[in-house]
């Protein structure tokens, strides 16, 4: 559960106090999700989740964060909806936290999706990248190549502790991502966290993309490659090219690939799977003492960084190029 920080009754009552939804009928910390402190809350006029911002998200950026919900929303993408109080802000703070209130979705989370629902994602990432465009306010990656060099420098002396030889494998990929690392490829807003625990189905359609709170600009192309490492590979670590065919031809059917952003698509498979593979061994380092919060195992993305480091290139990911 992914609770960091706790929030008292008086304080919750002092906080609903300035919006307009309703008596508290239920609290509880959710029991998902790993970067920050999420609650359902359900008052007489309906279900919210309120979010507590904690260590990785700048504040600075939060404008950004709330500012993309209310543009994707208004543009009809299914996304929550931030809730703005009776003074007009959606921003607040609570328990010494910036706090927001979005709008519950419903659906369901797949834990092992199917060939269909990869489908389903690789469309719905290219209706958010549509939906982006126009949107006002830029917030680079900090999650790219910069960032990526501050983990690995930071988690330097301990990697070899989950794995030996560890740090040499960062150290090597990073040198080898920042030689190659595209500079000129159509980019935009992107969701930089497309994990299936943030996509919810009816069935085999998508009703519902939740988690801005790594949303940035950067290469569309790249996004995609978050989603097939994140979607494509079995509980046993296989990769499953039927679903990873499945997913690029959803995006592409909506959003056609250049042929540089397919070429770059091995490149990027790798960077992602390095990007998720040093914020995963950073938080299994650095555990917060009195979290309710289970990290989520590096190794896993170190065996899929391993996979595409042997990928033939972009047809590996049901990719082709002209
Ligand atoms: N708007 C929402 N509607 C319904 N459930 C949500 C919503 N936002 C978050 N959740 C639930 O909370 C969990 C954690 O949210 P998430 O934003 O992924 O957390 P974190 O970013 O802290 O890892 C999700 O997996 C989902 O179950
Ligand atoms: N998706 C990331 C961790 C971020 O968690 P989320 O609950 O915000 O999706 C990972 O799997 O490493």
């Amino acid at each position: 559960m992914a609770v960091y920080t706790d929030v008292d009754n008086d304080a919750l009552a002092a906080f609903l106090a300035e919006y307009n939804i309703g008596e508290v009928l239920s609290f509880k910390g959710i029991a998902e999700g790993v970067e920050n402190s999420n609650f359902l809350l359900e008052t007489t006029r309906g279900r919210f989740i309120l979010t507590l911002f904690e260590k990785r998200v700048a504040e600075a950026d939060l404008p950004f964060f709330i500012g993309l919900m209310d543009h994707l929303a208004l543009g009809g993408l299914s996304c929550p909806t931030p809730i703005h109080a009776r003074d007009g802000k959606a921003l607040r703070r609570l328990a010494g936290r910036p706090a927001v209130i979005v709008s519950f979705l419903t659906g369901v989370s797949p834990r092992k999706p199917n060939v269909a629902q990869c489908a389903s994602v690789g469309a719905a990432l290219a209706g958010l990248h549509a939906a982006g465009a126009g949107f006002g306010i830029r917030r680079d990656n900090a999650l790219s190549l910069a960032g990526w060099r501050r983990l690995v420098n930071d988690c330097a002396a301990d990697a070899d502790k989950v794995r030996p030889g560890l740090a040499e494998t960062i150290a090597g990929e990073l040198a080898y991502l920042e030689a190659r690392w595209p500079r000129d490829l159509p980019r935009g807003v992107i969701h930089a966290d497309l994990f299936t625990d943030n996509v919810f189905f009816v069935g085999d359609d998508v009703s519902g993309l939740i988690d801005f709170y790594f949303a940035c600009n950067d290469f569309y192309a790249y996004d995609l490659a978050i989603c097939l490492n994140a979607w494509c590979f079995e509980p046993d670590g296989a990769f499953n090219a039927t679903k990873a065919m499945a997913l690029s031809r959803g995006y592409t059917g909506k959003r056609p690939l250049s042929r540089a952003e397919a070429a770059a698509m091995p490149l990027f498979c790798r960077g992602s799977a390095l990007r998720f593979l040093l914020t995963r061994l950073y938080d299994w380092l650095n555990q917060v003492p009195g979290a309710l919060v289970r990290p989520k195992d590096p190794v896993e993305y170190l065996n899929k960084l391993r996979f595409h480091t042997g990928a033939q290139g972009p047809e590996t990911y049901g990719i082709t190029i002209d």
